[in-house]
C-alpha cells in the first residue's frame, strides 16, 4: 500500500494547491525539497512527457513513489504559446511578473474577443523511477487573457486569466473555487480514479 509520495515540484503555488487537493487523502504527500531533489531538465515536447520526466527524476532521487505536474498556458492567438515553455517564457531569470508582462506585450494588438486561452495540466505518477505503467492524466481549463493583471490569489498567469463562468480572474477566485474548476483540480479528479483503479488491481482497495 502506498503511504507516502513525493510531490515532484519546486513551485510554491502548485504545492499549496496540492496540499488542499490532497487534504482528504490518507497518504502523506511530501515536497521534493525534503529529499534535495534538484529541478529536472524539462526536455519533453508535451506536458505529459515533462510530467513523466519530473516524476521519474524525483522518484529516482528520493526512492519513493512520485507525482509530478507539468502545466502551462496555451493562448490561441499565439498558436498555443507559451505552452510547455510557460515557466520559461521571459527567458533566463523568468518570474511570474516578467512572464505576465511578456504575454501582455505579445497580445497588445489582439482584441478581447480573440484572446481565448487555456490552462493545461498533466499529472504523472510513478511507483518507482522506472515504472513501466505510470498513471498519467491531463485536463484543461478555458478562459480569456485580460489586458491588465487583476487579483492577488493564486500564482503564475492567474491574474491575467479571466474565467467567464465566474466573471473574474483565477487570481480573484476563492481558493476553494479554483480548486474545483482548475485544470489541476480536473486532472486530480481523473488521477483519483486511476489511483483507485490501480489499488484495486493490486488487491489493496
Ligand atoms: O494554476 C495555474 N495558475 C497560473 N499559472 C499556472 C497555473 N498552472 C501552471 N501555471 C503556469 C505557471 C508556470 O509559468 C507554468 C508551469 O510550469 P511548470 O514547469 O509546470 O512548473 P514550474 O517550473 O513552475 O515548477 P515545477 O516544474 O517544479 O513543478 O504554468
Ligand atoms: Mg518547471
Amino acid at each position: 500500500m502506498v503511504k507516502k509520495i513525493v510531490l515532484a515540484s519546486g513551485n510554491a503555488g502548485k504545492l499549496r494547491e496540492f496540499s488542499q487537493l490532497f487534504a482528504s487523502w490518507l497518504i502523506q504527500v511530501l515536497p521534493q525539497s525534503e529529499f534535495e531533489v534538484s529541478d529536472a531538465e524539462e526536455t519533453g515536447l508535451s506536458f505529459i512527457e515533462n510530467a513523466l520526466i519530473k516524476a521519474r527524476h524525483a522518484s529516482r532521487i528520493s526512492g519513493l513513489p512520485a507525482l509530478a505536474d507539468d502545466s502551462g498556458l496555451a493562448v490561441d492567438a499565439l498558436n498555443g504559446a507559451p505552452g510547455i515553455y510557460s515557466a520559461r517564457y521571459s527567458g533566463a531569470g523568468a518570474t511570474d511578473a516578467l512572464n505576465n508582462a511578456k504575454l501582455l506585450q505579445a497580445l497588445k494588438a489582439v482584441e478581447s474577443t480573440r484572446r481565448s486561452a487555456s490552462f493545461h495540466c498533466a499529472l504523472a505518477f510513478v511507483r518507482q523511477w522506472d515504472d513501466p505503467v505510470p498513471l498519467v492524466c491531463s485536463a484543461k481549463w478555458s478562459g480569456r487573457i485580460l489586458s491588465q493583471p487583476t487579483g492577488e490569489q493564486g500564482f503564475g498567469y492567474d491574474p491575467l486569466f479571466f474565467v467567464e463562468s465566474e466573471g473574474m480572474t483565477s487570481a480573484e477566485l476563492p481558493r476553494e473555487v479554483k480548486n474545483r474548476l482548475s485544470h489541476r483540480a480536473q486532472a486530480m479528479v481523473q488521477f483519483e480514479l486511476l489511483w483507485k483503479e490501480s489499488m484495486q488491481g493490486a488487491g489493496l482497495a
